[in-house]
């Protein structure tokens, strides 16, 4: 039986951030296993280390304890993630740039991994580090009239070899070809037709609701055979950043901070406080 009140257990009140912030509850419904993970980093959920790390630790804990599901949304109703906070990449002291690759390939393996069923309950806009984490859950519900998309073209950065295949493993080959090249962001209703979401939601309240549906299909199916099912479907595309994790960071940081690279982001920041 799935009720509705959730309960908080210790975990959630844990701060997994070296920072006194929390930018990631956790909730755990103690009558279904299901954990609600919400990103609240205002104004857009931009993900930073320190928010990347708190979720990775996350998703540590939510695999030891066996979560029964993982329903991962936003704290505003307008914006599920801005993608990669473009701070960081402004930041090219070598160091915290390692640390913050390091930690959302962390992110990445274990989300897409993970043994718990998992949904992203998209409340809001998923840009590009948005739209990863989107398409690294088993299931997508988006609110009406928001946006999607890998547009890190548009930026004038290369999206990775584990990004495309995230994408291409949800719409295939030709469409993410199409998509990524332009830097094409989808409205909820073209992200449906193309089947990069799988159902649209009036607001969060029936978001959170269609999340949980689907995490009831595997209420009478064995845990254990629906987790090895999944790896045995995911293991290879994890598996090849697991193998070239040295070789991915060294390209980001190359990339990164070239000044041909960093010239674009400034233009591209100052493109968007423009747009207000
Ligand atoms: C060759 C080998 C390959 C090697 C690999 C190399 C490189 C690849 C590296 C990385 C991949 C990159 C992934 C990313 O995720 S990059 C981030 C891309 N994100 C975006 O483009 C989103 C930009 N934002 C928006 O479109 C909008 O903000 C929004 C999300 C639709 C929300 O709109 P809204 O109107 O609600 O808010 P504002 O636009 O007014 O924004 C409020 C506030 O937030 C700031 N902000 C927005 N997005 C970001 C961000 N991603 N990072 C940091 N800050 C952000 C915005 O500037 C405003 O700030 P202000 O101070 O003006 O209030």
């Amino acid at each position: 039986m799935f009720l509705r009140r959730s309960v908080t257990l210790a975990m959630s009140l844990k701060n997994y951030s070296s920072e006194a912030k929390n930018l990631v509850a956790v909730a755990v419904n103690n009558q279904t296993g299901v954990a609600t993970v919400t990103l609240q980093r205002p104004p857009v959920n931009s993900l930073n280390l320190e928010l990347l790390n708190e979720l990775s630790s996350a998703l540590t804990e939510l695999e030891e304890k066996k979560a029964r599901g993982i329903i991962l949304k936003s704290s505003s109703d307008s914006v599920f993630s801005a993608g990669l906070d473009i701070h960081e990449f402004s930041n090219t002291e070598e160091g915290r740039l390692k640390k913050f690759w390091t930690a959302l390939q962390d992110v990445w393996i274990k989300l897409y991994g993970h043994s718990a069923p998992t949904v992203a309950c998209i409340n809001g806009h998923a840009p590009a580090g948005g739209c990863l984490l989107a398409l690294s859950c088993e299931y997508r519900v988006m609110l009406k009239q928001k946006t999607i998309g890998l547009n890190e073209t548009k930026l004038g950065i290369v999206a990775p070899l584990w990004f495309i295949a995230s994408m291409e493993n949800v719409i295939g080959r030709r469409l993410t070809e199409l998509s990524l090249t332009t830097g094409k962001m989808y409205t909820t209703e073209e992200a449906l037709k193309i089947g990069l979401i799988d159902e649209i939601a009036e607001d969060t309240n029936d978001a959170v609701s269609k999340s949980e549906n689907f995490l009831k299909l595997f209420q009478n199916i064995s845990p254990f055979a629906r987790s090895q099912t999944k790896k045995f479907i995911r293991g290879n595309t994890v598996q090849s950043l697991v193998k070239t994790r040295e070789a991915d960071l060294k390209a980001f940081i190359d990339d990164i901070t070239s000044e041909k690279v960093q010239k674009g982001l400034k233009v591209y920041m100052e493109s968007l406080k423009k747009g207000k």
